[in-house]
């Protein structure tokens, strides 16, 4: 499930920071300005139904860890909010920092969170295949939830105790029945919402994003076992750890970011 390579990041080792793309001008991750967001009362709430059974498995990609879905049914879907199409979720991950005081990819009115999770779909309503939509303006939907240190995440405990099977770059293990929706804050009426990127390679304009005003806690010693998670195969002599594995701020030129929320 849109777990292929892409050519591009092949060319690229990612912990060297993904390359900026000439040109772009819907390019993300971005600040959001809170008094610069636009209300838009035709926001509908978002309406999100995701099927734990059709979780496949929890992989190293050399950049992040991916918890990747079957997503050849529309057994796990997003619709409603600024989305005009029904859209399927294919995978989601996280960027994260080497200490707690950063590590998001998006900011808050300059606020750093210490890790960022990125729930990622496409429009299945208008396209057959993941690789196709991601070429498409209209062609993915990603949510975007901060991380904040706290109290332990019960939801992603079963996660977090699957990541050292995984810590060197390509492997792979079978991860099952894992519930995305443990991982939404209680809390998915308030957004924010604007058009953009990837934030790694492809780096297509093909992203509605929706960044959620909540966050989530997770405990220190959940996002310390993130950390521990390596960019290297398991050949390479020197091993790097897995930290900051965030995009830089990108400009906003002239977008408008809308908000569900006054
Ligand atoms: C045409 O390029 C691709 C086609 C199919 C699958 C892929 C793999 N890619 C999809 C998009 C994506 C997007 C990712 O991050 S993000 N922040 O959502 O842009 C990501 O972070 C680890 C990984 C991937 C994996 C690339
Ligand atoms: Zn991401």
């Amino acid at each position: 499930a849109c777990s292929s390579k892409s050519v591009l990041s092949q060319m690229h080792p990612m912990w060297l920071g993904p390359l900026e793309v000439p040109g772009g001008d819907h390019q993300s991750p971005i600040d959001i300005a809170v008094k610069k967001a636009v209300f838009d009362s035709d926001l509908k709430p978002l309406e999100s139904s995701y099927d734990p059974q059709t979780c496949q498995q929890i992989w190293n990609n050399g950049y992040s860890f991916l918890v990747e879905y079957d997503d050849t049914t529309d057994k796990n879907t997003l619709k409603g909010g600024p989305l005009q199409d029904k859209y399927r979720l294919c995978q989601f991950h996280f960027h994260w920092g080497e200490s707690n005081d950063w590590g998001s990819e998006h900011t808050v009115d300059r606020r750093l969170f210490p890790a960022e999770l990125h729930l990622v779909h496409w429009n299945s309503d208008r396209y057959t295949l993941f690789e196709e939509a991601v070429m498409e303006e209209n062609g993915l939907a990603v949510i975007g939830i901060f991380l904040k240190v706290g109290k332990r995440h019960e939801g992603l405990q079963k996660l977090v105790d699957a990541l050292p099977a995984i810590r060197h770059k390509d492997s792979v293990v079978e991860f099952t029945r894992f519930d995305p929706a443990s991982l939404l804050p209680s809390n998915i009426d308030d957004y924010w919402t604007y058009h953009g990127s990837l934030t790694t390679p492809p780096l297509t304009e093909s992203v509605t994003w929706i960044v959620m005003k909540q966050h989530i806690e997770v405990s220190h010693d959940q996002l310390a076992v993130f950390r521990s998670l390596l960019f290297t195969s398991a050949e390479e002599e020197v091993q790097k750890s897995m930290v900051n594995n965030f995009r830089v701020q990108q400009p906003l030129r002239g977008r408008t970011v809308r908000s569900s929320f006054t």
